[in-house]
């Protein structure tokens, strides 16, 4: 279980999160929503470990943030709304270089099933001349290499079509359901949150998308 307690981050002398409480089951993909700069990469960025809170507690399973931070790292897949490859790589390339550096054993086949099931077939073609959904595609399959049990994804497919977003929120589910993942999600797509969150919390003080998602039956909460 990801259990987060009484979180608060400010920037200077904004709050931006304030003393938030919620906790996440293995299985669940929970989505974050709200308004630009409500402060839904900034938790992200905490459950990635990469800005520490100001109060407050986040443990992963038996884990302590702050104190097991090693060992939390090796257990959670972030995709940042940047995307994070090497240009000059081809697609095969930068999977197996991703999986040197990560905790991950898997060998090129896998690898490659990985892109596949992103619903991304251009193995050897180099980084730059993919279009900007295919690399949302990759960064996504890259931040799957070491079986992560948390997955933080911060609108992990914004320019990736239709279709292929369908296939990857089907495969999403599938990871939660049958692997007891957990998945912390952000969109500004309100469909594609609705159907596939399981529980939706909506950052901020601005009611519009809890109005939203209340009027479509989801039971958002407010955060
Ligand atoms: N390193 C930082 N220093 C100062 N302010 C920051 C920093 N990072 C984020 N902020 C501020 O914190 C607020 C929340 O930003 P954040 O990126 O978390 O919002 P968001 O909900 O993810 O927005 P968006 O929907 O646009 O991605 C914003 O006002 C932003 O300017």
């Amino acid at each position: 279980m990801l259990r987060i307690s009484e979180l608060t981050k400010s920037f200077g002398k904004k709050t931006i999160l304030d003393s938030i409480s919620f906790t996440v089951e293995p299985g669940e993909i929970i989505g974050l929503v709200g308004e630009n700069g409500a402060g839904k990469s900034t938790m992200l960025h905490m459950l990635a470990t990469l800005t520490t809170p100001d109060s407050g507690d986040i443990s992963l399973k038996d884990l302590t943030y702050g104190k097991n931070n090693k060992k939390i790292r090796k257990q959670i897949g972030f995709v940042a709304q940047d995307i994070a490859l090497w240009n000059d790589f081809n697609v095969k390339e930068n999977m197996t270089f991703f999986e040197k550096i990560s905790w991950g054993h898997k060998n090129k086949d896998e690898l490659r099933e990985l892109c596949l099931d992103m619903n991304l077939d251009k193995w050897d073609e180099p980084v730059k001349t993919l279009s900007g959904g295919m690399k949302r595609k990759l960064n996504l399959a890259v931040s799957l290499i070491h079986d992560p049990s948390l997955l933080l994804l911060d609108e992990p497919t914004v320019g990736i079509d239709l279709k292929s977003r369908k296939e990857i929120g089907a495969y999403l589910r599938t990871q939660a359901k049958q692997n007891e993942k957990m998945i912390l999600y952000t969109s500004h797509d309100m469909d594609e949150i609705e159907s596939l969150c399981d529980r939706i919390y909506c950052i901020g003080n601005d009611p519009f998308y809890f109005d939203i998602l209340t009027k479509a039956g989801k039971s958002p909460k407010l955060l």
